[in-house]
């Protein structure tokens, strides 16, 4: 299967809700070519990073978004800045703005989750959930990553974040579970090599060294010549898009202006509502999702 899926559907329409669900693939945006280009999110998490103002928020936005319009998907939304995601904080699982401890909370209690999950999948005999397996997605998305692994909080507490985030980060993938991080900060001390290779998908937005691109890619690639040094600066939105297997490729992502992304948020917000279009069937999973 190829790691990005271009235009699956064989035309050139952009999928959207109703009926949409995290298991297609997600539109981010275009590439060089000025075909769609599609992600997998579900089984490989996303890390965006580069400099402040490159568009890294956008494509934030695109992943809620689209994930607040799937159908039986859950949000769990950390964002120190609190604006950037606090259009869906009514229809999130959690809304976790600066407060660390709330953070390591709400990720223990995830792994948690991924664990009864992980439980289910070995009692089918299998390896990963699948959409038929009507098990919600549950997706975790951190605007600035750096705020909860350096700034908020005692070092104690920051060491934990990141952990359980590398467990949420490698778990995940496989039950439903999928993580969407982003940070202007494209340092080793903030993405270490083993963190980023859990990521399946990396976005390397504009940065202003060889080494910070690297730091997003994975090391070796700008030397290669795929090095988001050379993005314009007045080209935002533009980015180099790693897909696990594949070389980086050129993107645009798609933009969502602040009226579009809490009309959106509002429209998912209706659709959601409980005698909306989007109540879950009963499943034969139910049990385990209680354990959420
Ligand atoms: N895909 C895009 N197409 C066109 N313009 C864009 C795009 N993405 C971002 N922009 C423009 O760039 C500005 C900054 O984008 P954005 O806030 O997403 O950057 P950022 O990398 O998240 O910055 P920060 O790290 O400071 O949050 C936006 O306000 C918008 O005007």
């Amino acid at each position: 299967m190829p790691a990005t899926a271009r235009d699956p559907l064989g035309t050139s329409r952009v999928p959207v809700a109703p009926g949409l669900s995290m298991f297609d693939p997600m539109f981010i945006g275009i590439d060089e070519f000025g075909e769609h280009v599609m992600l997998d999110v579900v089984y490989r998490n996303l890390l965006i990073a580069g400099e402040p103002g490159g568009g890294k928020s956008g494509l934030i936005n695109l992943a809620a978004s689209t994930a607040a319009l799937a159908d039986n998907t859950r949000m769990v939304l950390l964002d120190a800045k609190f604006v950037e995601l606090g259009p869906y904080r009514d229809i999130a699982d959690a809304f976790i703005g600066n407060d660390i401890e709330a953070a390591i909370s709400v990720l223990k209690r995830l792994l948690t989750v991924a664990t009864n999950r992980y439980q289910w999948i070995l009692s089918q005999r299998r390896r990963k959930v699948s959409r038929d397996d009507n098990l919600s997605v549950i997706l975790t998305i951190i605007d600035e990553l750096a705020m909860f692994s350096t700034v908020l909080g005692t070092k104690a507490q920051q060491e934990e974040f990141e952990g359980l985030l590398r467990g949420l980060v490698s778990l995940g993938r496989a039950c439903g579970m999928p993580v969407v991080a982003a940070t202007q900060r494209t340092s080793w001390d903030i993405i270490p090599a083993s963190l980023r290779d859990l990521f399946g998908y990396r976005c390397a937005f504009r940065c202003t060294t060889h080494g910070s691109s690297d730091v997003i890619l994975g090391q070796g690639w700008a030397d290669l010549g795929y090095s988001a040094t050379d993005i314009d600066p007045d080209n935002r939105g533009a980015a180099w898009l790693l897909a696990e297997g594949g070389i980086p490729r050129r993107i645009k992502a798609a933009y969502l202006t602040d009226e579009q992304i809490y009309n959106i948020a509002d429209y998912a917000a209706w659709m959601r509502r409980p005698s909306g279009i989007t109540v879950p069937a009963p499943s034969t999973t139910s049990q385990w999702e209680m354990a959420a």
